[in-house]
């Protein structure tokens, strides 16, 4: 493996260093043997990202993604490890289909996979699914999730959240009231009104969220929010977190930067589950995250083929795009604006992520001795987002024609290069 020297990076946006990585660590001493130097003045160095949320797609439905092209999205993106979502065909709700999944990220070698197990056999909502015999998979599953659906039935919530204490995993929520959603295309509000959509209201997300911190608090066990979307809950999870109860939560970019009056234009590149709010909601988000009530950002990446997003509004899928294009809009939303400094994003991105999904080798200081999954990434650069460069099999990003600030240059798994000069290697 190549010995490479990362000459003057600045990790976590302190004093430049050099940093050393040999045999797949961080090396400590001097930088002996070294076959490759990286020029890194005005880098930043930051520990290998890591989503707990991204949807994969394979088995099922390889016309939108791949494991390979997702985790070379991901790669692309400055991560090196990824939660893949279960709600695959089939569903990832035994040890048979979570260990192809992992099995097929170690495979491809750009970012490490672990499946996400459902919760409920097929996603149905009506059975438990065999949470332990994924649990002790050599895919070792320690986040469960029918996300796409929500887990409504309020006695299955409560026995999933007893089951997963036995191995220290968490349930992660796909808070959505389906009763209070029916039908629903866009945030509940005058614009819904106005545009002639049927509403998608907070309150469908909060009373869900209400019931899981108090089933959580009473069995004792760990829930995680899926995707918060509104003031509301951010209010909720910190009541939540001040009386102790075990919970977490996580934002995604398009959250923290776009807003329902996008719907006006009907594009269903906008579409998306949960919807986007309104610019008050976005301002209480950020603020949630920069004050640790809501401790990630997580993609939710949910490529679709142009076939079900060119279509109108109400045909369409719902969901976009996210991982190259993450570091970026977290930078614009949150460091830009003097909401979180680069420590707070490896934080957000990184540690925080590895240890809800309980990662061993992810989420680690740049330390010596430490695995090189390392991202270097040049905050002063500035692009306009192309909507058909893109590692992954769809195109439906929301950010085509935007301009972000930021690039991500290279990304380091265990040492290997899965990224350099910004191009897959
Ligand atoms: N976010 C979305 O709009 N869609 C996701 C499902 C989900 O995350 O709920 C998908 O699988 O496409
Ligand atoms: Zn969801
Ligand atoms: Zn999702």
């Amino acid at each position: 493996m190549t010995t490479h020297l990362i000459k003057g990076v600045s990790v976590l946006g302190g004093t430049p260093t050099d940093l050393v990585i040999r045999d797949g660590v961080i090396a400590s001493g001097p930088a002996e043997g070294v076959e490759e130097v990286i020029e890194a003045e005005g880098l930043i160095a930051l520990p290998g990202l890591v989503d707990l949320h991204t949807h994969l797609r394979e088995p099922g439905r390889e016309d939108a993604e791949t494991v390979e092209t997702g985790t070379q999205a991901a790669a692309i993106g400055g991560f090196t490890a990824v939660h893949a979502m279960a709600n695959t065909e089939p569903v990832a709700d035994t040890a048979g289909v979570v260990e192809q999944v992992w099995r097929l990220g170690r495979e491809a070698g750009y970012c490490d996979v672990y499946p996400i197990g459902a919760v409920t056999v097929g996603l149905a909502g009506e059975k438990i699914a065999e949470l332990g015999a994924m649990a002790d998979s050599a895919a070792r599953v320690r986040v469960f999730s029918d996300d796409g659906h929500c887990v409504s039935d309020p006695l299955l919530m409560r026995r999933a959240l007893e089951y997963v204490k036995a191995f220290d995993g968490v349930i992660a929520q796909h808070s959505q009231e389906p009763r209070l959603t029916e039908g629903a295309q866009m945030n509940e509000g005058e614009l819904s009104g106005r545009l002639g959509l049927a509403g998608w209201p907070a309150v469908a997300e909060e009373a869900i969220i209400a019931r899981d911190c108090l089933l959580a608090a009473h069995v004792g066990s760990r829930l995680h929010v899926c995707h918060v979307s509104t003031a509301g809950s951010v209010e909720l999870i910190r009541q939540a977190k001040e009386k102790g109860w075990n919970v977490t939560a996580e934002v995604t970019p398009h959250h923290l930067l776009l807003t329902d009056e996008l719907a006006a234009t009907y594009d269903p590149l906008y579409k998306v589950n949960p919807p986007l709010r309104s610019a008050s909601d976005v301002e209480a988000l950020r603020a949630g995250l920069a004050d640790g009530t809501i401790d990630i950002v997580a993609t939710d990446h949910a490529p679709h083929p142009h076939e079900d997003k060119d279509c109108e509004w109400a045909a369409a899928a719902f969901g976009m795009l996210g991982l190259e294009t993450a570091l970026s809009v977290v930078q614009q939303t949150m460091v830009d604006t003097g909401l979180l400094d680069w420590a707070g994003v490896a934080e957000r991105m990184s540690y925080a992520p590895a240890r809800i999904g309980r990662l061993a080798d992810h989420g680690r200081p740049l330390e010596d001795g430490a695995p090189a999954n390392i991202v270097l990434y040049d905050p002063k650069a500035t692009r306009v987002v192309d909507g058909s460069e893109t590692a992954s099999l769809s195109r439906n990003t929301p950010y085509a024609g935007r301009e972000l600030p930021g690039r991500v240059v290279a990304t380091f798994l265990r040492g290997k290069a899965t990224v350099l000069d910004g191009k897959l290697q």
